[in-house]
């Protein structure tokens, strides 16, 4: 990593300047920290030491491409010269006073450093942080035993605070504006050194938590509360154990001892895949800037719709909603009230933030507010083709044609490079994935200014090519207990099964879908009877209280016996039971029936060119179907399974049950 560097630069004060260099983010994979340390504590001519990072940035943690590279050949040795060893005795034993002067953000190991420091002295709005648990690693620079109780929050959320935030908590000694970072933090070195303030050695700080035994509860609260958040994710105990074992035993324990466990290579490919995302040939390439997208008219009010302009508002685009009549609009608008209020109950969003998003919203029945627009999103409604010719007048020349859609095919309805898919997923002001469906014809500018709104409402936007959605899978008719398919389904890690998932969403859109996956997937589809049937037996899911679960208010979920007459008579007109009777089948059986045919189809989509790399899909399935992150994705996980295994047990149950996909 040649473009990794430290320099130290030694002023009239006597105060040396230590910069950490390696762009983007100043990660620390650099050579030699240790050395300029070294010699800034041996030097006479130095008194005390400010450690910063260059291009206005303190550091972005540990080098993540060096946890690739061990995944890559299982090397642990690869670990760079930075360690609990080298850093922390070097750093908070030192005989000179340090003073980290950190901006634009200190996350992982990089916050850590500052944590050793001796003070701490921050820019506004710095991002402080412990996203070590989204790798799969734990913080292990001895940072957890610094960071107060907060840690154990900051940790097992992944959650950044900024420096004004971490100045309340006592984390950060001063705020003081970027142009006058350095030379405050160079003061305040030189008045520790002038015992003017005070030398604070973090770990040995006593106020750090309360009693023993409150630091002993505080971690029992967050073991528990791990267990139920995050099941299959071993290094939330670990953090855990670290900080127990600092905090009762003292110093610092906080080693990288989970790098090379499954979960930390599917987490560690998920973030390089993401940021690949924003990476497409023949568009980002291309040396385009993007252009400004600051007026958007939304047309339809309905759940996606709403949704939609939701996001966008939050976001300060100025939004006008148009419906076809009064009643509509105002439904609409209501949604989107309600959708504001939502957040600011869950404490997302400041009553005067809300007040200000809704001040960028306006409904209209005609299309005269389109003029200067700057892109026009459809919702998926009847009278699309008609809404294209009508928009296409009404907008101006360089407006986007937005369709938010994973069933219309761009390819046949329109040939202008300005129509794009814009393929939120529901509700849209809250799941991240933006599926960004580009036509034969879509110009690379259009798509690269759809990215660039996408990632200024939050989304992950992924680029894929015309293509038709995705479908779920069902064993119930081959004898499998349904509430048992739930249950692999969640113990696997997805949020819910695909049962509770079409309670959630109502048997309509299924129903709705189902012909048009036929025609999608052809032989590769199978349908069952059941869903029609339970629509018969007046059950539509969460919507009326009945549907596979029984639903009461205030309560969890509950199966429901009375099901069983459906499932049999379902079972009854399709007859697949081998010989009558229900199959056996194995958990892990269970689960490869469910998720190798959706491995099958990502295969499919890839060799047909639908989406640009493997990793799209892997950002695509945890963004949108919420395959667990820890995984890596649908297509890494497949590959970690094994695709010959995944091939001969597809094989297999395709012989005995001429089943691929299944469709209810
Ligand atoms: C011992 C320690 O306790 C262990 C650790 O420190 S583990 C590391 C902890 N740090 C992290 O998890 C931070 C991860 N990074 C991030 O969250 C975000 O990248 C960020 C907030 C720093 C910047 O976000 P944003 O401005 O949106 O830019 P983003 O596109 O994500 O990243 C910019 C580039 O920096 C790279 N990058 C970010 N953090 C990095 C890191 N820690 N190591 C290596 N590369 C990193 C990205 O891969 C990307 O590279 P690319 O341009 O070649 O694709």
């Amino acid at each position: 990593m040649a473009k990794a560097r430290v320099t130290i630069d030694v002023g009239n004060d006597g105060v040396a300047v230590i910069t950490i260099s390696n762009p983007p983010v100043n990660a620390l994979a650099v050579p030699r920290l240790k050395e300029k340390f070294d010699e800034a504590i041996r030097r006479n001519d130095i008194r005390a030491i400010v450690l910063t990072g260059d291009n206005d940035k303190f550091s972005g943690g540990f080098d993540i491409n060096v946890f690739q590279k061990i995944h890559e050949t299982g090397d642990l040795s690869l670990m760079p010269d930075v360690s609990v060893d080298l850093v922390v005795n070097t750093i908070e034993d030192s005989k000179k006073p340090i003073v980290a002067a950190a901006q634009g953000l200190a996350l992982g190991g990089g916050l850590e450093l500052t944590m050793e420091c001796h003070a701490r002295i921050a820019a506004p709005k710095t991002q402080l942080g412990l996203p070590e648990l989204t790798l799969g690693v734990i913080p292990g620079f001895g940072g957890t035993q610094r960071l107060l109780s907060k840690a154990i929050e900051m940790m097992l959320l992944s959650k950044s605070i900024t420096s004004e935030e971490g100045k309340k908590l006592g984390l950060i000694d001063a705020i003081v504006p970027p142009e006058e970072l350095l030379k405050v933090s160079r003061q305040w070195a030189l008045e520790i050194v002038e015992r003017r303030k005070p030398w604070m050695r973090a770990l040995h700080r006593t106020d750090k938590i309360g009693s023993l035994s409150e630091a002993r509860e505080i971690i029992k609260q967050a073991r528990k509360q791990a267990k139920q958040t995050a099941r299959n994710m071993p290094q939330h105990q670990a953090s855990l154990d670290v900080i127990e074992e600092g905090i009762v035993h003292g110093g610092c324990n906080g080693v990288l001892k989970l790098v090379l466990t499954e979960t930390a290579k599917g987490l560690v490919h998920f973030f390089f895949a993401q940021r690949l995302t924003s990476k497409v040939p023949n568009v980002t390439d291309l040396g385009l800037k993007p252009r400004p997208i600051k007026k958007v008219a939304v047309i339809g009010g309905g759940l996606m719709g709403s949704g939609i302009a939701t996001a966008l508002i939050l976001s300060d685009r100025y939004v006008v909603l148009k419906e076809i009549n009064k009643e509509y609009l105002q439904k609409g608008i209501k949604m989107i009230e309600a959708n504001i209020r939502g957040w600011v109950a869950k404490g997302k969003l400041t009553q005067e933030k809300a007040g200000a998003a809704l001040s960028f919203l306006k409904g209209v029945l005609d299309y005269s507010e389109f003029k200067d627009v700057d892109m026009a999103v459809i919702e998926n409604i009847p009278l699309k083709q008609k809404i294209f010719c009508d928009i296409e007048k009404a907008c101006p020349p360089h407006c986007i044609l937005a369709t938010n859609t994973s069933t219309i095919d761009l390819n046949k309805r329109h040939t202008q490079d300005r129509i794009i898919g814009a393929h939120f997923f529901s509700p849209a002001h809250v799941m991240p994935l933006l599926e960004i469906v580009q036509s034969e014809k879509t110009s690379a500018q259009v798509i690269l200014d759809l990215m660039t709104v996408g990632k200024a409402i939050k989304k992950v936007p992924v680029v894929v090519r015309n293509c038709i959605g995705f479908a779920c899978t069902l064993l119930v008719n081959l004898g499998v207990d349904l509430y048992r398919i739930d249950r692999v389904i969640t113990n696997f890690g997805l949020p819910i099964g695909p049962f509770q998932l079409q309670d959630l969403a109502g048997y309509g859109v299924a129903v709705a879908v189902g012909p048009i996956y036929d025609k999608a997937f052809g032989g590769r589809v199978y349908r069952s009877p059941l869903l029609q049937l339970m629509m018969k037996n007046g059950r539509n899911g969460k919507n009326n209280g009945k549907g596979y679960y029984i639903y009461e208010k205030g309560r969890k979920p509950k199966p429901d016996p009375s099901l069983l007459p459906i499932i049999e008579e379902s079972r009854g007109l399709t007859n697949i039971m081998p010989g009558g009777k229900p199959v056996s089948l194995t958990n892990e059986e269970i689960l490869g029936m469910i998720l190798f045919p959706v491995v099958n189809e990502a295969c499919l989509v890839i060799d047909e060119g639908v989406v640009i790399r493997a990793a799209d899909l892997d950002i695509a399935s945890v963004l949108g179907m919420s395959f667990p992150s820890y995984r890596g994705g649908i297509v890494f996980w497949a590959d970690m399974v094994g695709p010959k295994h995944i091939y001969e047990s597809l094989k297999k149950w395709s012989e005995c049950t001429c089943i691929c996909i299944f469709i209810f």
